[in-house]
């Protein structure tokens, strides 16, 4: 047996808990909680077949009782002896993609962003649209090109035209761009035709993880009217390795910011489901922003309500982030079409004037919001390299 060293100070204590799914050398992936810098494979710690699988979908199907049951007992295990065979260091073990995603669906939740980008993209119009503050906007991404971090995000190729370009040409992005991003998982679906009130957001979702929605900006600007965003956001979006519960989550809930006009009955809250959770952008190794998830404007309760009010169905893996996080001041954009100004006002990194992504670039997004006991918790973190394009010129 083995007592599981857990510092005081450690972002992955007891007030986290984070699940992921992890492999040994030569083994399958299984399902594994986090404690400190150790991995606890549950398979093995609670002797229950639905953790030796490759994906969490088959434990957060079990529902939001199951959820509540396993956390409690894994709280308990871990504060007293673990079987050796149970415990891994995290460093001795690969992580994958934690879940099997289902749709995936990209909202636009934050006014600084919202504002920003319609001042970049359409500057002789209002920069929010009619809509903004009625609805939750989204667009459906690609959930077959959802990512775990460590995966290299190739530079996409595609249609680019430039206003002052007469006629689009084919190549590689040259505005590839990141969106620091949290994303909400879906536990248990909702059927064909029922719509999920708002209420119901804490019995459906899981959990969250840090997002990363790669942008090529280029290839956007020429495709997207006027039915949104498609190949220019559609090659890889990244999520960190480990989901966080939302059971972990709510010392950190917060009121959203004042919402006026009031919403429509469908997406007025009776509880807050603001987040106050701070992230990190991270560009090849030095901070560049620091986007605060409490300036979203519409809550995760209401871009569930929202994505299934017309009876749209959910399924357990179904993904849905909120949208770039962004703050009022410079340092908390996240996205650097925002942070550079469209690239007219680069920022300094490694002693360079950057803009859009280098071939060889790393970013890696973080977060860490208050935990249940006074510490902070991490949502540990969304690393990628860009790599050239596979198909130059073409
Ligand atoms: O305003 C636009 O035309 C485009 C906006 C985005 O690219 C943002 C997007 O993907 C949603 C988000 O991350 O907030
Ligand atoms: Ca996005
Ligand atoms: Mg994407």
């Amino acid at each position: 047996m083995t007592t599981i060293d857990i510092p005081d100070d450690s972002l992955f204590g007891l007030d986290n808990l984070p699940y992921g799914v992890f492999s040994t050398p030569g083994g399958e992936r299984r399902v594994g909680v986090r404690v400190g810098d150790h991995v606890v494979d549950l398979a093995v710690a609670l002797d229950d077949e639905v953790f030796a699988r490759p994906a969490l979908n088959a434990f957060m199907a079990q529902g939001h009782a199951r959820w509540v049951e396993v956390r409690e007992r894994v709280t308990e295990l871990v504060s007293g002896d673990v079987p050796d065979a149970a415990v891994h260091a995290v460093a001795d073990v690969t992580l994958h993609l934690p879940f099997e995603v289902g749709d995936y669906v990209d909202f636009y939740a934050s006014e600084h962003h919202a504002s920003n980008l319609g001042r970049l993209f359409r500057p002789d119009s209002e920069p929010l649209m009619p809509n903004w503050k009625h609805l939750p906007v989204g667009y459906h991404g690609r959930g077959g090109t959802v990512v775990v971090s460590g995966t290299d995000v190739v530079r996409p190729c595609g249609q680019r035209k430039a206003p002052d370009e007469a006629a689009p040409t084919f190549g590689e992005s040259r505005r590839l761009d990141i969106e620091a991003e949290l994303g909400f998982v879906v536990g248990t679906g909702s059927e064909l035709g029922s719509p999920v009130p708002i209420e119901e957001f804490a019995e459906r979702v899981f959990g969250a993880v840090l997002v990363n929605d790669w942008s090529a900006r280029d290839i956007q600007s020429w495709e997207y009217v006027p039915l949104g965003p498609f190949l220019g956001k559609s090659f890889a979006t990244s999520v960190s390795p480990w989901v966080v519960p939302l059971l972990a989550l709510q010392k950190a809930r917060v009121a959203t910011p004042p919402q006026d006009p009031t919403p429509l009955p469908y997406l007025r809250e009776n509880a807050p489901w603001g987040l106050d959770i701070e992230l990190a952008v991270e560009w090849n190794g030095e901070v560049v922003s620091r986007p605060p998830y409490r300036e979203m404007y519409w809550s995760p309760a209401q871009m569930l309500a929202h994505l299934t009010v017309n009876g749209a169905s959910t399924r357990t893996g179904d993904l849905y982030a909120s949208g770039t996080i962004s703050g009022p001041e410079r340092d908390q954009r996240g996205a650097f079409i925002e942070l550079t100004w469209g690239g007219k006002e680069p920022v300094r990194v490694g002693g360079e004037e950057r803009t859009f992504l280098q071939d060889g670039d790393e970013v890696a997004l973080t977060a860490t919001a208050p935990g249940a006991s006074g510490g902070r918790i991490s949502f540990g973190e969304v690393r990628n390299r860009i790599v050239p394009a596979n198909h130059p010129g073409r």
